[in-house]
């Protein structure tokens, strides 16, 4: 029977049965960790990281140790696990040896949020191995988009240059981008000089979600374009993809290839093992350079293989959504059946009380923190946009409260080509909160579940089950103090009596604004 129930739970695809297990990997001090970029140590010093966590440290030995890239990596790990830097720091050590800046690692996420953290995490490491980063989310207009990732030659004056061969020394500015699905493809279909052809690295971050949403084809369309350096292999060659097939030649010189040899001789004469580790380090890295491809893409050559790092907190088993990212050897690399991973030293407390004193015993809550940085989450955008107005009628409050959800910002979806300046403005503004919260100039957020990072959690009001997902069971009672509750309480009715008010005129002001518009139901605007 036992053995019958293990049967069932084993996974269908055969590369998931043997996974390597997160979970016996240790955290790992930065001045341990073997063949660590001096530069890349500082860097992560600098951001206050002075351990690897597990899922860092099996990524790393599966990629600058002795895995060496060998395979795809499938990474199943809960949210709060450190993914993020889990692929981060063996990209930006492998690129750092680069001769030749064009776009190289693509990371793909399915929001611009989340886009936006990843992107924070790479720019404070690039810069120190001399590489750059770009974002590709439609945060800014698409102008300026295209104006920080590509590169227009310098021209000499004078000369008269022919069209073509301008967009022939069009250069990517960036070695890295941290991508949405659907401005990614805007770029691909209209941006000149933009190419995956040199692609090294393809990151899916968040993997369940980006397959589920095949947003125009993003995936085998990457795929196709990193795979293949000739246009003609690309089934949609009527001139919308065109300018994908840009020009940058990537040519490996002899000298680059005399220095390979020269490492591969010192390291037979040497005996490898009695090196001291910093030398160890000097010899072994361009050694594995050598075989790991990086510089991909060079004229006239076969294509070294794309590697791929596929990520997610609860990865798909299904065979048929994970032969889409066409996975070369996968190895994966999983926590089990864990979902969230509460930070080592996160304590969680329960308050109970009655459900229409919620607001109360959340600000007598809020004032016992003493504003410390705190967030708060709903179920809704609705109910975050209500609980954050609510509370700031509260008069008197010495704490700073902000929403943070998607309707900060509100604006109609409209081709690239017509989008308006404003709307920058108005992408920008959840970023900006973020940052002020950061800052500690608010105290606290409240926001909505699907805002958050990586938190996924349908129904935060779940308690239980969001527990026992996390694998933490107890969770003792927080006693709020009673006269902290009862000094709101005088206040609560005006609140509540405003908070209605703000509703109706919001209410109305919404229906004003769908009578302007001549033709669009509200169904219709709905679908769009
Ligand atoms: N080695 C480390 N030392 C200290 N803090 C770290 C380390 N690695 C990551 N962190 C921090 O832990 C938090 C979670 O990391 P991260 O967002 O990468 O997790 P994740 O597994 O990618 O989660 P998600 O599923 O949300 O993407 C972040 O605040 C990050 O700065």
């Amino acid at each position: 029977m036992e053995e019958l129930k293990k049967k069932k739970s084993l996974p269908v695809i055969p590369w998931m049965r043997d996974p390597v297990d997160i979970s016996l990997s240790d955290s790992c001090p930065l001045n341990t960790l073997p063949f660590i970029d001096p530069r890349l140590e500082m860097a992560l010093h600098n951001m206050g990281i002075t351990s690897l966590f597990p899922v860092q440290v099996a990524v790393w030995q599966e990629t600058i140790g002795p895995g060496s890239f060998e395979r795809d990596l499938c990474i199943n790990s809960p949210t709060g696990s450190g993914k993020t830097l889990a692929y981060a720091l063996p990209i930006v050590q492998m690129l750092s040896t680069r001769t030749i800046k064009c776009l190289r690692a693509l990371v793909v996420l399915p929001t611009r949020d989340l886009a936006v953290q990843v992107k924070e995490v790479f720019a404070a490491l690039a810069p120190a191995l001399g590489l750059s980063v770009g974002l590709a989310v439609g945060q800014s207009s698409i102008a300026d988009e295209i104006s920080a990732l590509i590169q227009k030659p310098k021209m000499d004056v004078g000369i008269c240059y022919d069209s073509e061969d301008f967009t022939q020394e069009l250069r990517s500015s960036v070695d890295i981008l941290v991508a949405t699905p659907g401005r990614l493809m805007d770029h691909i279909s209209n941006t000149n000089g933009f190419t995956l052809q040199h692609l090294c690295y393809l990151v899916v971050d968040e993997t369940d979600r980006l397959l589920r949403e095949a947003y125009q084809s993003w995936l085998p369309t990457v795929l196709q374009l990193a795979y293949s350096g000739n246009q003609n292999l690309f089934p949609f060659s009527d001139g919308v993809i065109s300018p994908t097939f840009g020009s940058l030649k990537t040519i490996r010189s002899l000298s680059v290839s005399l220095i390979s040899y020269f490492v591969i001789v010192l390291c037979l004469f040497h005996d490898y093992a009695t090196l001291p580790e910093a030398t160890a380090v000097r010899y072994w890295l361009p050694f594995h350079l050598l075989f790991s491809g990086v510089e991909r893409g060079f004229k006239g050559k076969p294509h070294p293989r794309l590697v791929k790092m596929v990520l997610s907190a609860t990865l798909t088993q299904d065979p048929s959504k994970l032969a889409q990212l066409d996975l070369h050897h996968p190895l994966f690399l999983t926590t089990g059946e864990r979902r969230y991973q509460l930070p080592e030293h996160l304590k969680s407390y329960k308050v109970v009380c009655k459900s229409k004193l919620k607001p109360l015993y959340l600000l007598a809550l809020l004032e016992t923190l003493q504003g410390e940085k705190s967030i708060v989450f709903t179920s809704s955008v609705e109910s975050t946009h209500r609980l954050c107005t609510l509370l700031n009628f509260f008069s008197d409050l010495k704490i700073k409260i902000k929403e943070y959800s998607r309707l900060q910002r509100q604006t109609i979806r409209r081709p690239m080509n017509v989008q308006l300046a404003t709307e920058g403005a108005a992408h920008d503004r959840p970023i900006k909160t973020l940052r002020a919260f950061r800052a500690g100039e608010i105290q606290v957020l409240i926001s909505s579940d699907a805002m958050t990072r990586g938190m996924d959690v349908e129904g935060v009001k779940r308690f239980k089950k969001l527990l026992q997902k996390a694998d933490s069971e107890s969770c003792p009672m927080y006693s709020v103090p009673s006269e902290s509750v009862e000094s709101f309480h005088s206040m609560y009715r005006t609140a509540l009596e405003r908070l209605k008010e703000n509703v109706e005129s919001e209410k109305y002001r919404k229906g004003k604004v769908n009578t302007k518009r001549p033709g669009v139901t509200r169904k219709k605007e709905k679908a769009a």
